[in-house]
């Protein structure tokens, strides 16, 4: 069976079609940090489904856990209490190999971008199809075209200390989209970046999730992007505060 194979919960969307199916699915998702006297839980009970294709921003205040939450979507930390379905299988209590499995079918973007200096951007973009079996030369050209597709053609070849820092961003964008992943997650991903050249940044990432189908949760406290989600979740002291579709619609 495929690893994305279809599961049956759908909500509407707003023209009243169905979304697609539950990519994510956290039910009672408790976490916590520290041992003994130090334990401390960061996240309370939550309940949240992402459907395929949507695209959904989380705010919150700063220490609200939402790279908490992000980093256990995306299989970079083991979830401990509840259940959180990712690509229809259960991760908590999972074995190592099930956030592997998630890890190769996810694309991250985070603040900092995270570009290896001593590769060019076709380099760092052909870095992400290492996991996967495309020959040499496929893989340059898939690299390549993606920097196309966000707008960085005549720059292929440059290091990354000879990009600003919307470029690098850009690059960031296409290392995380190339090998076409079913859940893109990013951290912040215009923090760095000027109200323009962050908003030009989303909406490639939105274009681009949108051609490929991909879901994606994008944290952000950038208040001038959050116009390009579907929906925002919203979570305040570990719980979570809101789930609002941007739309008509109510979602499951
Ligand atoms: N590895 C860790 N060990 C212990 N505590 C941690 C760890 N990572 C995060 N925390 C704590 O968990 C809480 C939530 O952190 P988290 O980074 O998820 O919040 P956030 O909403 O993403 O914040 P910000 O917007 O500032 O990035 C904070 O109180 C933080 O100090």
């Amino acid at each position: 069976m495929s690893v994305f194979a279809s599961n049956s919960t759908t909500a509407r969307t707003a023209s009243g079609g169905e979304l697609g199916r539950v990519i994510v699915a956290a039910r009672q998702l408790c976490h916590y940090f520290g041992t003994g006297d130090l334990r401390k839980q960061i996240l309370f009970d939550i309940e949240v489904d992402l459907h395929a294709g949507e695209i959904v921003i989380m705010t919150g205040p700063s220490g609200s856990g939402k790279t908490t939450l992000l980093t256990l979507i995306g299989g970079l930390r083991s979830p401990q209490i509840g259940s959180l379905r990712v690509f229809d299988r259960e991760l908590v209590g999972a074995p190592k190999r099930e956030s592997i499995r998630v890890r190769r079918h996810t694309g991250y973007i985070f603040q900092g971008n995270n570009l290896l200096e001593y590769l060019t951007a076709k380099q760092n973009v052909q870095m992400s199809l290492k996991l996967h079996d495309y020959h040499a030369r496929e893989s340059e050209e898939r690299a390549i075209a993606m920097l196309e597709a966000v707008g960085l053609s005549d720059r292929i070849d440059y290091f990354p200390d000879k990009l600003s820092g919307g470029q690098k961003q850009r690059v960031a964008i296409a290392r995380a989209l190339v090998s076409h992943p079913k859940l893109v997650l990013a951290d912040e991903p215009t923090a760095a970046l000027d109200g323009v050249t962050g908003r030009s940044v989303m909406e490639i990432v939105q274009k681009l999730a949108r051609e490929q189908g991909c879901t994606s949760l994008i944290v952000t406290h950038d208040s001038r992007i959050l116009d390009i989600a579907d929906r925002i979740i919203h979570l305040e002291d570990g719980r979570l505060a809101e789930n609002r579709r941007l739309s008509a619609a109510a979602v499951t």
